[in-house]
């Protein structure tokens, strides 16, 4: 199973989420990459089973500017098999909470096959880490179910 996290932080808060769900990963046995979207800009998403973008929010509930290349690769290749996730931190004082994953959780719902999001606020607190698990627990479960939907259909 490959799976990869590309996500962006400013100053920190997202990256901190961000290795949160790694380790979670981790403790289900389950290996996966993360990469800082810049590192990400010419790669291939369908070489992954499953992806998870993770972003804060910026400006009136916007995606920040350097996530766009991604965002447009996710409409452009020909990615509704892969299975993919979207986390974020954001602060509930602004309008849009979390704007930038309400976004890209409406764009991955059209092009790709999403099976979870997850709202942060600021950053992660231990009574999360129950959600930050099923998180991880929903996307586990989606990659597994659309690999036995494809073996039914080979
Ligand atoms: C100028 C500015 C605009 C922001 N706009 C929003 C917003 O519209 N919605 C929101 O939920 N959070 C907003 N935030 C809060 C950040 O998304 C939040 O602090 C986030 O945790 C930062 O993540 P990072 O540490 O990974 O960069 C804004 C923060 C700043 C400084």
């Amino acid at each position: 199973m490959k799976i990869a996290i590309v996500y962006t932080s400013k100053t920190g808060n997202t990256k901190e989420l961000v290795y949160l769900i790694r380790d979670i990963f981790i403790q289900r046995k389950v290996e996966v990459m993360v990469y800082r979207v810049e590192q990400f800009q010419d790669m291939a998403i369908d070489q992954f089973d499953a992806m998870i973008v993770a972003t804060y929010t910026w400006g009136n509930g916007e995606i920040p500017y350097e996530m766009m290349n991604l965002y447009h690769a996710f409409e452009t290749q020909n990615v509704k098999h892969v299975v993919t996730g979207v986390a974020g931190t954001g602060d509930s004082g602004y309008e849009q909470f979390c704007g930038a994953v309400d976004q890209l959780r409406d764009m991955l719902y059209v092009h790709t096959t999403l099976a979870a999001t997850l709202k942060i606020e600021i950053t992660p607190q231990s009574e999360d880490i129950k959600r930050c698990k099923k998180f991880v627990d929903l996307l586990l479960e989606r990659v597994t179910q659309e690999r036995l939907l494809s073996n039914t259909k080979a």
